[in-house]
């Protein structure tokens, strides 16, 4: 587990622009490589700028999108063609406007496909364990203003989630109130860990993350760590930073 680095950017333009450089040429790496890298997007106002970046830019590289795999960080449990849902959110910004291969694009399953959250969060779960390389080239998050990161929200009890790949939340303080996200020990599970901020809103949550001191259960953020951690922040975001 490395120290995390901070790469600051002058406003949310070049922050989006730099992060789908970045991006393309890690996963073209991973492809050059000869590996099909696994990619876990998150949902939120930056991440989609990010993928219509993406998508802006597909035809300007040899990543070859066939050969990414895709899945979430977190998802909201609703029905599959609501506009809450973060992989519908994402296909509408980037995968259907790049040639991806279809079986390897891995939603959560929906409110309108399976009973309950919990049958949600385990059959992803089965999904991942199967399909899954057994670790995340980069796994894309935002963070909210009181610091939650996927759909860990403080004081929530998936933060205490052990011996499992994601679970069900419930009373999320951020609607929809039910959803799936994976846990701490999913997500150590990434050679990159890629946090995206953007605003004056997040600059507290930011510091907090990052701060020497502090609680994973007050700050969620606090308590993802990849192989290697990146916060990529515009100068609003990195304000509260010494
Ligand atoms: O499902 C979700 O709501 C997201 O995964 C969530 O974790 C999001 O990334 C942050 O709340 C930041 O969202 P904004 O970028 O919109 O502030």
């Amino acid at each position: 587990m490395s120290t995390p680095e901070v790469r600051r950017h002058a406003d949310s333009d070049t922050l989006v622009g730099d992060v789908a450089t970045a991006l393309i040429e890690r996963l073209s790496a991973a492809q050059e490589r000869g590996e099909v890298p696994q990619i876990g997007l998150t949902g939120g106002t930056i991440a989609d700028d990010l993928h219509r970046e993406l998508a802006r830019r597909a035809g300007d590289s040899s990543l070859d999108w066939s050969r990414v795999v895709f899945w979430w960080g977190d998802e909201r449990f609703v029905p599959a063609d609501s506009s809450d849902r973060n992989a519908r959110q994402a296909r509408e910004a980037l995968l259907d406007h790049v040639p991806v291969d279809p079986a390897r694009v891995h939603e959560v399953p929906a409110s309108d496909q399976v009973a309950t959250a919990e049958d949600a969060a385990a059959a992803y779960s089965a999904t991942l364990r199967s399909e899954g390389a057994g670790f995340f080239e980069v796994l894309m998050l935002g963070i909210g203003p009181d610091g939650h990161c996927a759909s860990l929200f403080p004081g929530h009890p998936g933060l205490e989630a052990r011996d499992a790949i994601a679970v069900a939340v419930h009373d999320s303080p951020k609607p929809p109130p039910d959803r799936v996200t994976l846990t701490f020990e999913a997500m150590e599970r990434c050679r990159a860990v890629w946090f995206i901020a953007s605003g004056e809103g997040k600059a507290d949550a930011v510091a907090r993350a990052l701060a020497e001191e502090g609680s994973v259960a007050e700050t969620p953020a606090r308590g993802v760590h990849g192989d290697e951690t990146v916060w990529w922040l515009d100068e609003a975001a990195a304000s509260r930073l010494p």
